[in-house]
């Protein structure tokens, strides 16, 4: 008699904009974990995301080669999902209306429009299924955080979704509270940053970094003089498409510092950079100033700050922000993500069915405007 082993092996990807992530889950447990950060001339061979495709793969069949596991034992595979149109929490069978969105960039460039295209990529190579799990475009905001000042123009949610919530729940628990009755901010720091006001449950406000909002990051622009910014477009004659690369990808710390890794910056700090150290500070002092724009939001009544990302690792950014904020609420510094489980889990759920799949219908949307549109 044959014996089939046993299909409990779950692979991760997580395409960031600075890195990819890739792990290996097996049995409920993360067995093997890659983190492969990409300078910024890496990244700058490659005009639009999704041609960095074939790049990025390399890098998985690489980690999967170094695992030990068999073909048979692939249970599925699960990867960050993209800048799709706004749509409920949950998870997604990856299909052909996703991946074409994704291809085309519908929303925007966003590193992680790769993660549906390379799972089902390395999912097909072992005959399995590929989802997504709470991709960026998850949209809880409240009516009010809606309104743009513009009549025509409505604001959307762009966020690190699976982290924010995933790091919201942890700190709780170790709190004794629940993320279902709570008030947190989070700020996830990485390449890109989000800063969200998360009530009862619900991520109800936030800065959309992608489509020009909040703070600079090591890439994105964050909020710009308007006035200012449009006459740069209209002298420069730049297209749709050229202005929100710019906005989210060639802006913020590359554009003054060109360098897109904080590790890298602090490092030319320690070595005098007084120029880095300035750059560094203004994006420090931006992130201070969302955290506490959310704290309006949230009326004040904070039960913790989280700061969670990449660089979250860096206590010249972390340090400041804990002793300027404590006023709000207690500070708590959670560096790196937990995406890697919080994908594992939301695949699981649905294996397990707990949770329905849900379907991702293509973005009937004609006009190619920002996240929301
Ligand atoms: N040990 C460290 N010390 C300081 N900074 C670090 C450290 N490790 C990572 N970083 C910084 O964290 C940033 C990347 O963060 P992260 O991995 O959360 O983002 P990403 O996945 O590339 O992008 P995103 O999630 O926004 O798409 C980089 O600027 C990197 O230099
Ligand atoms: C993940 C969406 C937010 C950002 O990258 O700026």
């Amino acid at each position: 008699m044959t014996m089939h082993p046993k299909r409990d092996v779950v692979i991760v990807i997580n395409p960031g904009s600075t890195s990819s992530k890739i792990a290996l889950f097996k049995a409920g447990k993360m067995v093997a974990e890659r983190t492969l950060n990409h300078s910024l001339a890496e990244l700058s061979q490659f005009d639009a995301v999704i041609a960095q495709k074939d790049f990025r793969m390399q890098a998985i069949q690489e980690f999967l080669a170094d695992q030990d596991f068999s073909a048979s034992e692939v249970l599925a595979v699960a990867g960050r999902g993209g800048l799709l149109k706004p749509i409920p929490g949950g998870t997604y069978a990856v299909n052909e209306a996703m991946l074409d969105d994704l291809t085309a960039a519908k929303r925007n460039e966003h590193a992680s429009n790769l993660g549906a295209g390379l799972a089902q990529q390395v999912a097909d190579q072992y005959g399995v299924k590929a989802y997504v799990v709470d991709p960026p475009v998850v949209d809880e905001l409240q009516p009010l955080a809606r309104i743009s000042g513009l009549k025509g123009i409505e604001r959307h949610s762009a966020a690190h979704v699976l982290n924010q919530k995933a790091m919201a729940r942890q700190v709780l628990a170790t709190m004794g509270k629940t993320y279902a009755t709570s008030r947190v901010i989070v700020a996830h720091i990485g390449g890109g940053l989000s800063i969200h006001a998360h009530e009862n449950g619900r991520m109800i406000d936030g800065n959309n970094g992608i489509d020009g909002e909040g703070p600079y990051s090591p890439e994105r622009a964050g909020s710009l003089p308007l006035v200012d910014f449009v006459a740069k477009v209209l002298a420069e004659r730049l297209t749709l498409d050229q202005v929100k690369k710019l906005l989210a990808s060639q802006s913020g710390l590359r554009s003054y510092l060109n360098d897109i890794s904080i590790k890298n910056i602090v490092a030319r700090i320690a070595e005098g950079d007084e120029t880095a150290k300035f750059y560094l500070d203004g994006m420090i002092y931006q992130i201070k100033k969302q955290i506490a724009e959310m704290a309006g939001v949230l009326n004040g009544q904070v039960d913790v700050i989280i700061l969670t990302g990449g660089a979250a690792y860096a206590t010249a950014v972390t340090a400041p922000l804990q002793h300027d904020l404590a006023w709000i609420a207690p500070v708590v510094v959670r560096p790196g993500e937990m995406e890697m489980q919080a994908l594992y889990e939301g695949v699981m759920r649905v294996l397990n069915h707990e949770e329905p799949v849900r379907v991702y219908q293509s973005d009937a949307s004609t006009i190619k405007g920002g996240t929301g549109r």
